[in-house]
């Protein structure tokens, strides 16, 4: 069967133009004008952009003594939703369970899904079984990064050594590292201090994570990932501290990616200071929200390139589960939700003022993240041959934020009464129409698994460069070479 989307603008991260998309099941077959189809769209008045991918969510996520409480069901649902048709989120081996172990488990799991979905594996011990497993994960189950936590210090944390060991073996397999940079060592020692000083509400949890421990960590990742030789995409930036040393190793020439989260943009510190401790709580996440020069510095960052990509890191927790910090803010399940927010809070306090243009919106939201993580252009592209992931975005379409209304399980929601404008009127996954004239029409287990192989163009580009700079003996006249 196809489906032909009328009378629309086609917005890509580089174009912008009127034209028809004809979709022959789940694949984009034709771009043109008057185009014929069994099944028509009408999106006049309307944006026609590759659908979202948010790059950073944990669903149904082991953490803390609990589960994130949105599952690949509701999570893919809330997804929709607002126009997100790929979710990338993270299998996480508990220390000393393999790879592969932890892989069947986020394969049970992502049976739900009704978006389409890939892993980035995390590394969070190091031994000779994750080094041999990481070939297999990257060569068989087709997943080319890996995420390295450096705070929750005795949980998920590795040493400096186990993360230069595991970014030299992804750059000979040609995968990139993922970093969540914060000082875990200084957070854990600021966090006992302040709890010894009687700090133990949520607004401790800020104090105990400043700008500089992300700073820190940023730039020691950027310098490790240089010297193993390998592309490094730096998780939820949340400050100018760690966006300048992202900037700095770009400007150098380094290839290091951004990835601030649309809460930081639009939400800042002043949440933890609120009288109500569930609403602190809620918002408790890592890195926490910041004020408003930091929001400039994010918002500056995907204007000019040196940020790359908007996420969520989605990660919801119930009131409930949140209170099981009360009187200890490190008990505190760390994560907040957004799935379902993140485009329409992104055109609206990005498009909607003039901070991004539609291209900027379509390169942040989708396609940088398509390339980066290599599964560009089935990904992330209104092209012939794409996988038809395509959001029909309505500008003149409004509605405030509501947990009344949300796809999400959880009972509260970050943005609660923020005023969006500019919502899918529909939402194609693989062709099939998911958000049908604004209405959710999800379809459990439609999605699939996304693969993506190693050795993109930077990892290529990166390995020539390390290769033909690297250090080689300098050949004297009379003196044997020693050994060789
Ligand atoms: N970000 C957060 O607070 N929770 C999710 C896990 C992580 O990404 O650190
Ligand atoms: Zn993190
Ligand atoms: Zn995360």
């Amino acid at each position: 069967m196809t489906t032909v989307i009328k009378n629309g603008t086609i917005v890509t991260h580089d174009l912008t133009y009127a034209a028809d998309v004809l979709i022959d099941g789940e694949t984009i077959i034709e771009i043109g004008e008057n185009l014929e189809g069994d099944e028509v769209l009408d999106a006049t008045g309307c944006y026609v952009m590759p659908g979202g991918i948010d790059p950073h969510t944990h669903l149904e996520m082991p953490f803390m003594g609990t589960y994130s409480s949105d599952d690949f069901d509701s999570g893919t649902r809330a997804a929709l939703a607002g126009g997100t048709t790929m979710v990338v989120d993270f299998a996480l081996p508990q220390p000393g369970q393999g790879l592969l172990d932890a892989l069947k488990t986020w394969d049970n799991k992502s049976a739900r899904a009704h978006c389409d979905y890939s892993f980035h594996m995390a590394v969070t011990w190091w031994s000779e079984q994750v080094f041999d497993e990481m070939k297999t994960v990257i060569e068989q189950y087709g997943i080319n990064s890996f995420k390295h936590f450096m705070a929750y210090k005795g949980a998920l944390m590795v040493q400096d050594d186990e993360m230069y060991a595991s970014f030299q073996r992804l750059a000979e397999l040609g995968a990139i590292a993922l970093v969540h940079a914060e000082n875990g060592d200084v957070v854990a020692d600021l966090s006992a201090r302040l709890l010894r000083e009687g700090n133990d509400g949520p607004e401790g949890h800020a104090y105990s994570r400043p700008p500089q421990v992300e700073g820190e960590a940023t730039n020691r990742a950027i310098m490790i990932a240089d010297m193993a030789g390998v592309p490094l995409y730096v998780v939820h930036v949340s400050c100018e501290q760690s966006h300048e040393a992202i900037r700095r190793a770009r400007q150098a020439g380094m290839r290091v990616w951004g990835e601030p989260l649309i809460q930081h943009l639009t939400l800042d510190e002043s949440e933890y200071f609120n009288e109500d401790w569930d609403h602190s709580a809620r918002r408790v996440m890592s890195p926490p929200f910041r004020d408003e020069k930091h929001q400039d510095s994010l918002w500056a960052g995907l204007q000019s390139g040196s940020l790359s990509c908007v996420a969520t890191d989605h990660c919801a927790f119930t009131t409930e589960q949140k209170r099981t910090g009360i009187g200890d803010f490190t008990k505190i399940p760390n994560g907040t939700g957004g799935l379902e927010d993140r485009m329409p809070m992104l055109w609206t306090y990005g498009v909607g003022t003039g901070r991004l243009t539609p291209n900027e919106f379509v390169a942040v939201t989708s396609t940088n993240s398509a390339k980066i993580l290599n599964c560009y252009p089935k990904k992330g592209a209104i092209l012939v041959g794409s996988d038809a992931d395509i959001v029909v975005l309505d500008p003149e379409k409004e509605k405030t934020i509501s947990a009344k209304t949300q796809e999400s399980s959880i009972d509260y929601n970050v943005f609660e009464g923020k005023h969006v404008k500019g919502l899918p009127r529909y939402v194609l996954s693989r062709g099939r129409v998911m958000v049908d004239d604004g209405v959710l029409k999800p379809s459990e287990g439609h999605g699939r698994f996304v693969k993506r192989r190693p050795q993109g163009e930077v990892n290529r580009a990166l390995t020539s460069w390390k290769d033909m700079t690297k250090p080689r003996p300098v050949e004297r006249s009379g003196i044997p070479a020693s050994g060789v």
